[in-house]
């Protein structure tokens, strides 16, 4: 377990643009060490505007787009296509403009998809993909990513991790079906603590004042099913990027000495 480090910064604006200079340095430094990169993005309006930010990057061009993985912490349950899908909101921000290798994008089904309704055996199926994908350098059945996004929902809600629901608590499943999440849609898929803590590097973001509170319980010493958002951390590194807004509730003895 890594202990959070915290970086915070002026706006959500900011936060967006720093995070996506953060990703593309982390991709292209993983690139040149081990071939290729492996990122699980994260849905939100944290996690899409990171992508924006990195769509206008001029550096966006500094990554190898065809030897980069990516995956997704959680998907909302609905058709492909659906506007409220996390891979659907990704692609507008991002990825219809960059040359990614659709071989490496790997969305987590939708219910109109091969398993159809069935949400247990859509996750079952992706953590087969992950299980798959993971080779004897993994520690056990996911890929070792390289960075993991999480957005931090204001009840501290991780990927599809909602505070005291069952997937919350799972221990050997990489991934999970979700049903009946307090925020809609009520069906999910979402890939569990084990699978997240597999990360090198977890990257929790959070803007905006809606989302103070939840960062001082996560960040307080408060339990992961009760906070899930306090359970997520990588191998090496678990880094809150915060703003100022999202910042305004954490005691002072966890405020970054550098941070306004
Ligand atoms: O529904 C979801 O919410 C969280 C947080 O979203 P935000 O808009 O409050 O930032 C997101 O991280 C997750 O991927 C998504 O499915």
């Amino acid at each position: 377990m890594s202990t959070p480090q915290l970086v915070v910064h002026r706006d959500k604006e900011l936060m967006a643009q720093a995070a996506a200079a953060r990703l593309i340095t982390k991709v292209v430094d993983a690139q040149a060490a081990r071939g290729s990169a492996s990122v699980v993005l994260t849905g939100g309006r944290n996690g899409n505007g990171l992508l924006a930010a990195l769509a206008s990057s001029p550096a966006r061009d500094a990554i190898d787009w065809s030897r980069l993985d990516l995956w997704w912490g959680d998907e909302r349950f609905l058709p492909e296509g659906d506007p409220e899908r996390n891979v659907t909101q990704a692609r507008a921000a991002l990825l219809d403009a960059v040359p990614v290798d659709p071989k490496r994008v790997h969305a987590m089904p939708a219910s109109d998809g091969p398993y159809g309704t069935d949400v247990d055996a859509a996750a079952a199926a992706y953590a087969e993909e992950l299980a798959a994908a993971s080779g004897p350098e993994d520690h056990g059945d996911v890929p070792t990513f390289d960075v993991l996004m999480l957005g931090v929902g204001p009840d501290t809600h991780v990927a599809s991790l909602f505070p005291e629901l069952p997937a919350v608590r799972e221990t050997e499943r990489t991934v999970v079906g979700v049903h009946g999440a307090p925020k809609p849609p009520p069906v999910r898929v979402s890939m569990t603590l084990p699978a997240i803590r597999a990360a090198r590097e977890v990257w929790l973001l959070a803007a905006g004042e809606d989302k103070a509170q939840a960062a001082a319980i996560a960040l307080s010493g408060a339990g992961e099913v009760q906070a899930p958002a306090a359970g997520a951390y990588g191998r090496g590194r678990t880094l809150w990027l915060l703003d100022s807004a999202a910042a305004s509730r954490l005691p002072r003895a966890l405020y970054p000495p550098a941070s306004p």
